[in-house]
């Protein structure tokens, strides 16, 4: 299924610029909802270059109406609904885990704050390939550094490599593919109602020499809390927190990254 959904990935991906263009956001300072997202579009770090990815965002809440047609990419709307509810089950069982882990009175809490299902996004990336250094702008890279919003994400890479993980200790420790293998990092939201218990997890992607003439793809799932969720405690201490929606802390978040 895995294998399948790549594939159609890089079958939508390899489509001309003006295919894409068709599926492009009608706004992409709107984020959060369906649709392609072309290159050199996404900035964590303004005082860095923009990162070198271009996305297709799948977003259960939101209008649908920009699937890629049957023509365009056969296969792409049932191969990514079938891994979506896959990968929906998965974070499911894994808030449960997350759940006895902290040792919640309840350990379905998570799914709960999830009910709805709005908050989740479900996104293709593809990293094109750099032929040579000249074709980076100085500390370009194909993903800059950054945590994720909500609770958890679940990420599947190939196998071209690059992905880097900070450790407690403030270093990037680089997380080798294995194939089948889902990363999970805790996001923002979920460090915020823990005390930092689980803390958000800064991650990038960087390309080396020995990944030049490779393209990247990998398959993200955020599991992120309705909108409407408000920041509670579920462990740890919040004092001095503000009052926070979800909704407002990723339009806080999608405005930084998108200005
Ligand atoms: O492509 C990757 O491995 C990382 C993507 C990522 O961190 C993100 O989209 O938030
Ligand atoms: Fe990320």
């Amino acid at each position: 299924m895995l294998k399948d959904a790549f594939c159609h990935s890089s079958n939508f991906f390899d489509l001309s610029s003006d295919k894409k263009s068709k599926y492009i956001y009608p706004t992409l300072e709107n984020k959060g909802g369906f649709g392609y997202v072309p290159a050199e579009h996404e900035h964590f770090n303004h005082d860095k270059p923009v990162d070198i990815k271009e996305a297709f965002d799948i977003s259960p809440g939101v209008d649908q109406s920009r699937w890629p047609s049957e023509e365009d990419v056969p296969g792409f709307h049932r191969s990514m609904k079938s891994l979506i509810d896959q990968m929906t089950t998965l974070a499911h069982r894994l808030y449960y885990l997350v759940g006895i882990g902290l040792d919640l009175p309840d350990p379905n809490h998570l799914s709960r704050a999830s009910f709805k299902g709005d908050g989740m996004l479900f996104r293709i990336l593809n990293y094109p390939k750099v032929d040579h250094l000249s074709m980076l702008k100085p500390g370009q890279v194909r993903c800059t550094g950054h945590t994720d919003y909500g609770f958890l994400t679940i990420l599947y890479q190939d196998d071209c490599g690059g992905l880097e993980v900070m450790n407690r200790e403030g270093e990037y420790v680089e997380a080798i593919p294995l194939k089948g293998t889902a990363l999970v990092n805790v996001g923002d939201f979920l460090s915020m109602c823990t005390g930092e218990k689980l803390k958000s997890t800064m991650h990038q992607v960087l390309i080396s020499e020995e990944n030049f003439g490779r393209r990247r793809q990998s398959i993200v799932m955020f599991c992120d809390p309705d909108g409407d969720f408000a920041l509670e405690p579920l462990c740890g201490n919040l004092e001095g927190l503000q009052p926070l929606t979800f909704n407002q802390w990723r339009n806080k978040r999608y405005a930084q990254t998108y200005r």
